[in-house]
């Protein structure tokens, strides 16, 4: 997970300017014993960005207007945005970040002035003080805002340079780029078919979460090589932790209903490009999307019942909403493989493209609709999506939890040890 590892954050390759530029550069190396800022450990007191701050009005002004209602999740989202930051945002808002993190964690500053000479320090009490009495939850808030802003404007500025140079580090198993009104995250284990190990939901998760932000009209998902994903990866079973397989299956469903809850809320146009079969959650949260375009050699499988499990992806509710209920239960509870015309006669695809001109065609569309108006586009997904948002939340979190249980029997134990054992094919 790229948070995690800080050696995979983008360097900050500008140069700090000017003489507080370099008396922190020295701050930052004494206080980390002389470390570069990657080999650092995550959570290190000095990896944190607060560094000097006068004052950046333009950001200020986006800091001040907001709502407050960050929450504790949204603001360590933004502690991990800040490393992903592809610039550096600058001493100024370095120390106005370093300022609103204190605020928000330990409240109103209350330690001693450091002296005089004692120049980073007092630059960064000064700053701190400067906020006052501001409550925690609103300086929590405001930083959560401040990183946002940075995030975009360090996304745009970047809208000039080749695809190479627009790809967002930090990610290993998917890869992440945006060009030309469209973020795509493209699923990156094609010799695994794209199997989906635990490391790959939560990128996912935290692409999905930096495309939200990020000054796309419209984010798309899709997988490198011939798969487009051959679904959960079924290692992901056999890795089980010293608290034992209770633990692992209830820390499964967690991680499910975290991933499956950012396709519900993923507030813009959302778009799979199928480029090959898809099998099992790769095709249930298909009924989260708002288009599916798919190539002819696709083919749509969720053998569940094979496997000892139970549908998720809320697609217990989506399915028989879009195909009616006897398409569906031919699917989810018989395990019926669609071909990509009958998931498109069936509603579960939106259109399908012959193979070979598939992605010329599919990117000549979508980089159309990614010049219509954004903010109409977002504002219409949410309508559509307001409607069902907290049914399918309640969806989504019973099937995790029957799955949780699922895991536990003996059907599915079988299946998996079946499939590793014999490499039995679906
Ligand atoms: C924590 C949240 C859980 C959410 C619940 C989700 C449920 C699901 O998604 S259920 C669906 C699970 N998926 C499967 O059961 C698919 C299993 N894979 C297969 O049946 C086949 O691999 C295939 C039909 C997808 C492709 O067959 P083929 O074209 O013959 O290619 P290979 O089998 O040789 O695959 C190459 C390589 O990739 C490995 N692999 C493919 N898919 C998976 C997978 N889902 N899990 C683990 N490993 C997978 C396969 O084992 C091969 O590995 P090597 O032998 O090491 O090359």
């Amino acid at each position: 997970m790229p948070p995690q590892n800080s050696a995979h954050g983008p360097p900050f390759r500008v140069a700090m300017a000017g003489v507080v530029g370099r008396l922190i550069r020295c701050w930052c190396r004494r206080a980390v014993g002389g470390r570069s800022r990657s080999a650092l450990p995550s959570g290190h007191p000095a990896l944190h960005p607060g560094c000097c701050s006068l004052k950046v009005p333009a950001l200020q002004l986006h800091v001040s207007k907001t709502a407050m209602g960050a929450s504790q999740k949204d603001f360590e989202n933004a502690m991990n945005q800040v490393k992903l930051l592809k610039e550096d945002p600058g001493n100024e808002v370095k120390l106005k970040l370093y300022a609103l993190y204190k605020q928000a964690t330990e409240g109103p500053c209350n330690t001693p002035k450091p002296g005089v000479f004692d120049l980073i320090n007092k630059a960064k009490w000064e700053a701190w003080n400067a906020l006052g009495s501001l409550p925690k939850e609103t300086a929590r808030q405001n930083y959560v805002d401040l990183v946002s802003g940075l995030s975009s404007s360090s996304d745009s500025s970047s809208q000039g340079k080749p695809e190479a140079e627009r790809k967002q580090a930090g990610y290993e198993t998917v890869v992440m780029t945006s060009e030309e009104g469209i973020t795509k995250i493209m699923l990156n284990r094609p010799a695994k078919k794209n199997a989906l190990t635990e490391q790959m939901y939560q990128e996912i998760i935290l692409a999905l979460e930096a495309a939200s932000k990020d000054d796309s009209a419209i984010t798309v998902l899709t997988g490198n090589g011939d798969y487009y994903s051959s679904g959960n990866d079924l290692t992901n079973f056999t890795n089980i932790p010293p608290e034992g397989v209770e633990a692992k299956a209830k820390n499964s469903a967690i991680l499910l209903r975290n991933f499956v809850g950012s396709f519900i809320d993923f507030p813009k146009p959302l778009v799979a490009v199928v480029n090959g079969p898809a099998v099992g959650i790769s095709v249930t949260v298909l009924g989260l999307f708002d288009l599916v375009y798919a190539t002819d050699r696709a083919t749509f499988h969720t053998p569940f019942s094979h496997l000892g499990q139970t549908p998720e992806g809320c697609s217990s509710y989506t399915f028989p909403k879009i195909m009616g209920p006897a398409k569906a239960a031919e699917m989810l509870i018989f395990g019926k493989k669609l071909t990509a015309g009958e998931a498109c006669a069936q509603g579960l695809v939106t259109e399908v493209f012959p193979d070979s001109s598939f992605q010329k065609e599919v990117w000549t569309r979508l980089k159309a609709y990614s010049k219509l108006p954004q903010n109409a586009m977002r504002i219409s997904k949410q309508i559509i999506r307001s409607q069902e948002k907290e049914k399918l939340h309640a969806i989504n979190a019973k099937e995790s939890s029957i799955l949780q249980e699922r895991w536990l029997s003996s059907e599915c134990m079988n299946a998996i040890m079946n499939f590793f054992s014999q490499k039995a094919k679906l």
